[in-house]
């Protein structure tokens, strides 16, 4: 819609026949988007052939474990000026790889700098509305990063580059983790004091695992990290935030994603940070408290009792400098 709103004409691949007749005959999208009307100029197919015709960009949405699919469908249509843009917040499933790489070992005729990330708190129901939302684009190029700023920047969608993919990248998987815990706060009924510490902690642990991966630390303080993470866990469209909130009131993880019916990242994505803090070396108390929660059964509130009875430490742990040298005399 951002795009259509900007001019162009965008065209979107659905596998679901009835999505595509109802975007293209009624102009609406009724299960993701009731009572909003969308612009002529965006099209549906089922035919990957033809929605790949005459494009000069594709952005891909998938879950991030359908991500590796959809791009091997999409393959045979790239040509090396393709612009490849992904809104995708997860690593895939097992290689545990970020999403750019999996297009990247996708496409192997894309140059990298033609493939970008476009993150940041962006819920899709307040941006259908033109609701003021600020977003960011990374890649490996500024001048590739630019032109995708300038395909989506208008009054109501503000876009800044960011130059740090790899963190631009973890941090939009990560936040899903930290939201599902935002919303077991809520449905266990806590404060706004246990949110803030969420946030607050969860950027922690958010850092320290991206800074080991590589990523620049001062993009947690930005838009794709603490950004996210504050519309997330405080927002009821977060389907992350729902997904916890179901699971603190007693439903099971088989019966909260029943009643989600939409993809809820954070769930495989706590799987991965449980790995990925593993091969680095890294504490996620946080992510490992809800990987108990989501995957061995433990209940949300004995989660929350150890979290807050772990050992006493600092909050920089070792990595603040003090302000005076009195501070280990
Ligand atoms: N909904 C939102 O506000 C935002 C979502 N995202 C990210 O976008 C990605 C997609 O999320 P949503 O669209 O919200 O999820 P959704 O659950 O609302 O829709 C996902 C769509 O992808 C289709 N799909 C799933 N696997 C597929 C596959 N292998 N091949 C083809 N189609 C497939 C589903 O049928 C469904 O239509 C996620 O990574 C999410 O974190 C990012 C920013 C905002
Ligand atoms: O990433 C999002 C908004 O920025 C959407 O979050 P959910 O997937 O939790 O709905």
């Amino acid at each position: 819609s951002v795009l259509a709103d900007n001019g162009l004409e965008v065209m979107i691949w659905s596998r679901n026949q009835k999505q595509v007749e109802e975007i293209n005959l009624k102009h609406t999208n009724s299960k993701y988007l009731p009572n909003i009307s969308l612009s002529d100029r965006i099209k549906a197919t089922t035919s990957i052939e033809e929605a790949m015709n005459g494009t000069a960009a594709v952005i891909i949405v998938a879950p991030s474990s359908g991500m590796r699919e959809v791009a091997s469908k999409i393959k045979p249509y790239v040509h090396e000026d393709h612009l490849i843009v992904h809104a995708t917040k997860g690593f895939e499933p097992k290689s545990l790889k970020r999403m750019s790489q999996v297009i990247a070992e996708e496409f192997t005729t894309i140059e990298e700098e033609n493939i970008a990330v476009l993150s940041g708190p962006s819920h899709a129901e307040e941006v259908i509305n033109k609701s003021p939302t600020t977003v960011v684009i990374s890649s490996v190029n500024l001048k590739a990063a630019e032109k995708v700023q300038d395909l989506f920047i208008n009054s109501y969608f503000r876009v800044y580059t960011n130059p740090d993919i790899i963190g631009v990248e973890i941090g939009a998987a990560l936040k899903n983790i930290i939201a599902l815990g935002g919303g077991m706060s809520d449905g266990l009924s806590f404060g706004d004091n246990a949110k803030a510490a969420l946030i607050t902690r969860g950027l922690a642990e958010i850092a320290r695992l991206g800074v080991a991966m590589g990523a620049n630390p001062l993009t947690f303080i930005g838009l794709a990290g603490i950004g996210d993470l504050v519309v997330t866990c405080t927002s009821q469209h977060s389907r992350n935030w729902r997904a916890g909130y179901l699971l603190a009131q007693g439903n099971t993880l088989d019966e909260t994603l029943k009643k989600m019916g939409m993809v809820v990242e954070g769930i495989k994505t706590t799987q991965a940070a449980y790995e990925l803090s593993k091969i680095y070396d890294i504490k996620m108390p946080i992510a490992s408290e809800l990987y108990e929660v989501l995957f061995n059964k433990k209940e949300p509130k004995f989660a929350v009792e150890d979290l807050m009875g772990r050992v006493k430490t600092h909050e920089m742990e070792d990595i603040a400098k003090p302000s005076s040298k009195k501070w280990v005399e």
